[in-house]
């Protein structure tokens, strides 16, 4: 089958019964055992992965769409380790087989016992399951338009039903669903000696050049900025597992933002992607509880967290988990992880030994809340990562009943901090609902660039050149570690699968794996077994996987945001990393005008013909540092006030101007 059949499919909707073929021959006759299944693809399959701007349009949470799957599985782990991107046997740890209607993304972040595959109209299809040396797999694929589920950018879903109450999501609001097998999986505990716990890569040639990047603050009296770890005046502790994590001197964002939490304040963060925003928070938030004596969390039964951490994807938030493990090594701060498409009960578990620090996926979050395992009156520190996707409409509603929850102290007793390499300005304003009317909000670099140590090329590819394309950019690239984005949970199956025909190591993640799965993924993208990681936006925001050094944008992601996060995935910390995207004029023109924009910003060339494309789409109001509604360049409190402060990251801040109110801007 040619391309121009498999593309068709994934962009014309009425050609709703194609079925890609595979060549079934090359994977099941294996000595391994491998199964490959393949089942009809619902015209719905296209439309997996809403966009922000679909969001935004649709305005609603009843949008669940149909996400039906085809897969094979390869369940024999030893082949692929065995494999390597040239030769040798090709091994795709990727799909999983199934097909089924219903269950949509949303049962991600149910509890345990309402956490069921399959969907609303009771058309649960046994999954397809495969056993490669002993595994089982189960498809949860299929999103179904049942239920009403939201699936976000990065497919971490909430469900309409959740709309209601804090107390009904885990309550009552999916207790209708009562098919299909528990959540049973218990995620592997994290490695405890020392020298895992404080494992880290180096920081890059390009590290040092964070300082000649512009800070700008706004907001009244901020404190000045520090420039060394020890005028942060940490205790010995924080101190000593700092060092053990190599850190040596801090980032412009970890500058401003230690002392402006320290101090007190709310803190609205932007900076550049794999610039330390999550040591950022974390130092200065252990930093108070150890100074205030925080006294060792025990075993009870409602545990009171003193600061909350919440993250938009399951693997970021364990990120973050393990980063706060590491920070409060030694100390009787217990920090804690808990996400959806694990078993319920684990999480609770977790949370009843004793827990000061929770880290949490929304959904997750909320049952927990709805089961009075957590109890919110200590909260001192609410933390959003990649808070812009946090605010916007996928966990918006989620993020709006946390707050509002029986306990949590009001924004004026707690400390919000959000952070984010971009934050459009819509998003700026929802946030003022969190946060106090005098939050400071530091630009770390222009708010939402890319980050400069990535090599950004764009090249002009049509989609049925596409896989020609990333064969022969692959091939040149060698063993080393590639993220391939694509923007359907679908094609990420379809791509790898196809990678693998090609001899090339490849494994998926996407929101329809399970998320044992996920994790094997990543896991083995992580230490190399497989070198190319196909993923869709679930991936493209916070994950920090050491020597990521190539990014391709097989789709280009519908908004500029997503691109800037996507390509963030390599040249963190001050190592260099490249980034090639194809850009398709038929479906990606509306996004030349902001790619060159960004490309610019970020030194990189720009290629005349794109710059053809974005003069002919032109759209007014877009230009210079106005980036019109596309992202945000500033505070948009600016608007209003007039002036900030500039300074490089070496220079603390000087006075700031006074703040406006709420009701001015929101
Ligand atoms: N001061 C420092 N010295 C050395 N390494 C650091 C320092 N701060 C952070 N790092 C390391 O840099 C890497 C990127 O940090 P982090 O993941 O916090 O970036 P980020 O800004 O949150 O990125 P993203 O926007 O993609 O979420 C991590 O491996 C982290 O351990």
């Amino acid at each position: 089958m040619g391309d121009e059949d498999w593309e068709a499919e994934i962009i014309k909707p009425h050609m709703s019964s194609y079925v890609p073929v595979f060549e079934k021959d090359r994977y099941s006759s294996g000595a391994n055992g491998d199964t490959f299944n393949r089942t009809p693809a619902s015209s719905s399959e296209m439309d997996d992965g809403p966009s922000r701007r679909d969001h935004f349009m649709r305005s609603g949470f009843a949008s669940g769409r149909s996400m039906g799957n085809r897969g094979y599985q390869d369940g024999n782990d030893s082949e692929a380790s065995g494999s390597s991107r040239r030769g040798g046997r090709s091994s795709f740890r990727g799909c999983h087989g199934g097909f089924g209607l219903g269950s949509p993304n949303s049962e991600y972040e149910q509890d345990e016992g309402t956490q069921r595959t399959g969907g609303l109209f009771g058309s649960r299809r046994p999954a397809l399951s495969g056993t490669g040396n002993g595994d089982t797999y189960q498809s949860r694929s299929g999103s179904g338009s049942g239920r009403g589920g939201y699936k976000g950018l990065n497919e971490e879903v909430v469900t309409g039903s959740r709309k209601n109450s804090w107390k009904s999501d885990a309550e009552g609001g999916e207790s209708g669903d009562t098919q299909g097998p528990k959540v049973t999986y218990i995620p592997p505990p994290p490695p405890e000696d020392e020298d895992s716990i404080f494992a880290h890569y180096q920081t890059g040639i390009n590290f040092d050049k964070y300082d000649t990047i512009l800070v700008e603050v706004s907001g009244h009296d901020a404190p000045p900025a520090i420039l060394t770890f020890e005028e942060a005046n940490l205790c010995q502790t924080l101190n000593n597992n700092i060092a053990k994590a190599g850190y040596t001197k801090l980032t412009p964002v970890q500058k401003y933002s230690i002392p402006i939490i320290l101090a007190g304040r709310d803190l609205m963060a932007c900076a550049q992607t794999g610039s330390g925003k999550t040591a950022a928070f974390l130092l200065p938030i252990l930093a108070h509880l150890m100074r205030v004596g925080i006294t060792a969390s025990r075993f009870k039964e409602l545990q009171e967290p003193e600061c909350i951490i919440v993250a938009p994807t399951r693997e970021l938030i364990n990120q973050i988990y393990l980063e706060a493990r590491k920070f409060s090594f030694g100390t009787c701060v217990r920090a804690v992880v808990i996400y959806g498409g694990t078993q319920l009960g684990h999480s609770i578990r977790q949370i009843v030994q004793g827990c000061n620090i929770l880290c949490a996926t929304p959904g997750r979050l909320m049952d927990i809340i709805g089961k009075e395992k957590i109890g919110l009156k200590q909260v001192k520190y609410l933390v959003l990562d990649e808070a812009d996707r946090m605010l916007d409409m996928g966990f918006g509603p989620e993020m709006k009943k946390l707050i509002s929850c029986p306990g949590m102290p009001s924004k004026e007793q707690r400390q919000t901090l959000m952070f984010s390499a971009t934050f459009p300005e819509e998003i700026q304003r929802l946030a003022g609902e969190f946060l106090k009317s005098n939050y400071l909000f530091v630009a770390v670099g222009q708010v939402g660039g890319a980050c400069r140590d990535v090599q950004q090329t764009i090249l002009q590819v049509g989609q049925y050149s596409k896989r020609e394309k990333l064969v022969e950019i692959l091939q040149n690239i060698g063993d080393e570690r590639t993220m391939v984005f694509v923007e359907t949970k679908k094609k990420a199956d379809f791509i790898a699968t196809f990678l693998c025909q090609e001899k090339i190591s490849t494994t998926s993640i996407h929101g329809d794996r399970e998320q044992r799965e996920r994790e094997q993924a990543l896991g083995d993208f992580r230490c190399g077994k497989c070198p190319v990681l196909v993923a869709t936006s679930v991936a493209a925001r916070g994950l920090d996987i050491e020597n990521v050094q190539h990014v391709i944008n097989f789709d280009l992601p519908s908004t500029i945001d997503e691109y800037v996060h996507r390509i963030g995935r390599t040249g963190r910390c001050g190592n260099t990393g490249r980034a090639i995207s194809f850009f398709d004029p038929e479906s990606d023109s509306h996004l030349a005008q902001p790619l060159v924009k960004v490309l610019s910003d970020a030194q990189q060339d720009v290629p005349a013909w794109l710059e053809e494309i974005a003069f002919s789409t032109y759209v007014p109001g877009f230009s210079g540092n106005a980036r019109g509604n596309v992202f945000a360049s500033v505070d948009t409190r600016k608007n209003y006030q007039g002036k900030s402060t500039l300074n490089t990251a070496g220079f603390s801040s000087s006075q700031a101007p006074s703040p406006v109110d709420d009701e001015s801007w929101d």
